[in-house]
């Protein structure tokens, strides 16, 4: 196992595409995670010459409740050979990376998975889903609140310079607001862009509209359209990519156009916030198709500095007793103490109030899955009375935490 060096990356990135299916990506997609990649982050398994195993650890910075941007460690492209499959080639892999990430300082991990079976056992716990939802929009009205006639929508060419710089602002803003979403990384403006046509099956390029108040661009949205006719007439579908908007109104005046647009009687998400506040201005919830996925896996890499890198609703004072076999540094008795100011959170010997392991830990730490729920599934322990509902109540998020784009 070795770091990657620049000359290997077509050879291992090869390796990885073949691991998903061996269907080619297209040269943009290729040349953007080119672009991307952390050589000094990424490493490769080799057998002789033959690469046989990829993984890589993009340096993001992730929001935590409370708006501060936290240093995680984006676990991404894991792959191992085929022939090679079942021997421990990932499970050596994630020693290594959780190894490097520890000694990098960096106190989490973050991941997507491909199967949720996969990496629950190296201490990554489902924290964050994403909304889908497919949209009668012939059906659904929107009732929007007063202000919406007031934004201006402007289609826009969505890669032109300045288009993208006004998104990016807004996207900038809209960053610290939700835990999970990730401050851009240099080159990451490009991700939402990418659009190749081998992807499209029979949808339109992307395209983008924006949202503005006084001439100063507030929202925006891209999406594309597949038309569709039958005897009937018309049934496009508006496939939403992103959109961010910084007040309710641009918000509503955006949802509002992707609900007219003519000849669509469709708008389909695909990864929306678990919250996203457009369910609440639909007159028929039932008829817009939603379902949930997970979506974010979290692991604490340093159990001590996560928790005080993030803030708690209201006080916290509990002895957490951690178990983390895959990374027994974390073991053992941790107090936190906490408020909405900041916490601190230092090895003790006092008895534990609550017992659970890392994974759980990851779960919870983003707010959107309640040590509650956990406890209830026989997953969290509490040891003293009251120190679940204090805790659980402390980690909950007013915000559900999202991740807006894979990685
Ligand atoms: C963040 C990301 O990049 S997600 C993408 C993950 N990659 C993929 O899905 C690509 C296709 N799959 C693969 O490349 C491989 O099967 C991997 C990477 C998922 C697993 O690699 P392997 O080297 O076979 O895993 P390894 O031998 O270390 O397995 C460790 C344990 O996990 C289990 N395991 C690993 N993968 C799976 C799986 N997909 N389903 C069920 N169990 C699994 C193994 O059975 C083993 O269990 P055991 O310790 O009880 O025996």
């Amino acid at each position: 196992m070795r770091v990657l060096r620049p000359e290997k990356w077509d050879e291992w990135y090869g390796k990885l595409v073949l691991a998903f299916g061996g269907v080619d990506e297209s040269p943009e997609e290729r040349a953007l995670w080119n672009g991307l990649t952390e050589f000094d982050r990424f490493i490769g398994t080799w057998d002789g010459d033959e690469c046989v195993g990829t993984a890589g650890a993009f340096s993001f910075r992730m929001t935590v409740p409370g708006g501060t941007p936290v240093k995680a460690a984006g676990i991404t492209m894991v792959s191992v050979a085929a022939t090679h499959r079942r021997r421990g080639v990932l499970t050596s892999m994630m020693r290594r990376q959780l190894d490097d990430i520890r000694s990098w300082g960096e106190p989490l991990a973050v991941l997507t998975a491909s199967e949720p079976v996969i990496y629950g056992r190296f201490g990554y716990g489902a924290a964050t889903q994403q909304l889908r939802a497919e949209i009668d929009t012939s059906r659904v009205r929107l009732s929007v609140p007063a202000g919406t006639d007031d934004i201006r929508l402007r289609l826009a060419e969505p890669d032109a310079d300045a288009v993208r710089d006004a998104c990016e602002a807004v996207y900038a803003q809209r960053v610290p607001t939700r835990p999970g979403m990730m401050a851009r990384l240099p080159g990451w403006e490009h991700l939402p862009l990418l659009d190749p046509e081998s992807d499209r099956k029979g949808a339109s390029p992307l395209q983008c509209v924006l949202a503005e108040r006084e001439g100063e661009v507030v929202g925006y949205a891209r999406y594309s359209i597949k038309p569709e006719w039958d005897a009937a007439g018309p049934k496009g579908t508006v496939e939403l990519r992103d959109l961010e908007a910084l007040d309710p109104a641009a918000y509503a005046a955006l949802w509002r156009f992707l609900f007219d647009i003519d000849l669509t009687s469709t708008v389909k998400t695909y990864n929306r916030p678990a919250d996203d506040a457009w369910q609440h201005l639909v007159s028929d919830i039932r008829r817009c198709g939603l379902s949930m996925r997970d979506s974010l896996y979290v692991r604490t890499v340093d159990v001590g500095a996560a928790l005080e890198a993030r803030t708690y609703q209201t006080p916290v004072d509990v002895v957490f007793e951690v178990e983390d076999a895959f990374c027994p540094w974390n073991e053992g008795r941790w107090r936190l103490s906490g408020d909405t100011k900041g916490a601190s959170c230092e090895r003790t010997t006092d008895s534990a109030d609550l017992a659970l392991s890392v994974r759980e830990l990851g779960s919870a730490y983003l707010g959107g899955v309640s040590l509650a729920s956990l406890a209830a599934a026989g997953r969290v322990r509490e040891l003293r009375q009251g120190a679940l509902a204090e805790a659980s109540l402390g980690f909950s998020s007013d915000v559900a935490p999202w991740l807006p784009h894979g990685f």
